[in-house]
């Protein structure tokens, strides 16, 4: 069999670029995107089996505020989350994809995106979290939400939907079922969104795209 070069970049450019270029135009002219089952399987394949063996000591009860004010308030959000770490080897599929859209949406959209930082999210039955932004002017730089899910033979009876709000506290956009790899991205400080209650356990992964805030030469301090 004679192989040309396309073959071995099956996985990345053209595909890439369509699915990266639908997304560049979802944020231009909306500020959001939702694309059902749009993560490249690959990617969320190597997601679910980093998540399958991350010891349950790595979940922690998720915070709510940045750096020292962060605080634990069960009325707000009762997920567990675990930090990814961008050396892990099964996390590698996942940070170079999000470091090619990074690229692609800074040359597209010019939105001056530096870093990237991820963790799982674990919503056990009855788990939620309110309403809430992940980001408030000039307080934070995260700039963009990205978050996908790691649930297979997820029923649309089950709960545990997303449900996006219009920016200023407005109405609701969308509730977004949990299926495996269906991707949400959208501006931090523009959308309010809450996660609904499951019954079922439920897992997310969302990661956010952030200005670079270097600060006394520590570069983009801590979350
Ligand atoms: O899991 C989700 O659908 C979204 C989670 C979320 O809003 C967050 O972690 O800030
Ligand atoms: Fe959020």
């Amino acid at each position: 069999m004679i192989l040309n070069i396309s073959d071995y970049s099956a996985d990345t450019s053209p595909q890439d670029d369509s699915l990266f270029e639908r997304i560049a135009c979802g944020i231009e002219s909306q500020g959001y995107i939702i694309l059902p089952a749009a993560l490249p399987n690959q990617i969320a394949d190597s997601l679910l089996h980093y998540l399958s063996i991350l010891k349950e000591e790595r979940f922690h009860q998720a915070r709510i505020g940045r750096g020292l004010d962060q605080t634990k308030n069960p009325f707000i959000r009762r997920d567990k989350i675990a930090w990814m770490d961008d050396a892990h080897p099964n996390a590698n599929l996942w940070f170079d994809w999000t470091a090619q859209l990074k690229q692609y949406l800074n040359r597209r959209l010019f939105l001056g995106l530096f870093s990237f930082e991820s963790h799982f999210a674990q919503y056990n039955p009855g788990d939620f979290y309110k309403k809430h932004l992940d980001a408030f002017r000039g307080e934070s730089n995260r700039v963009l939400t990205l978050v996908t899910y790691l649930n297979k033979g997820w029923e649309p009876d089950q709960g545990g939907e997303l449900v996006l709000y219009a920016p200023d506290e407005g109405e609701e956009i969308t509730k977004v079922v949990p299926t495996f790899g269906t991707l949400v991205i959208f501006l931090s400080e523009e959308f309010p969104h809450e996660v609904l209650a499951a019954d079922r356990d439920r897992y997310s992964v969302a990661g956010w795209f952030r200005l670079n805030c270097s600060i006394n030469q520590q570069i983009d301090p801590p979350r």
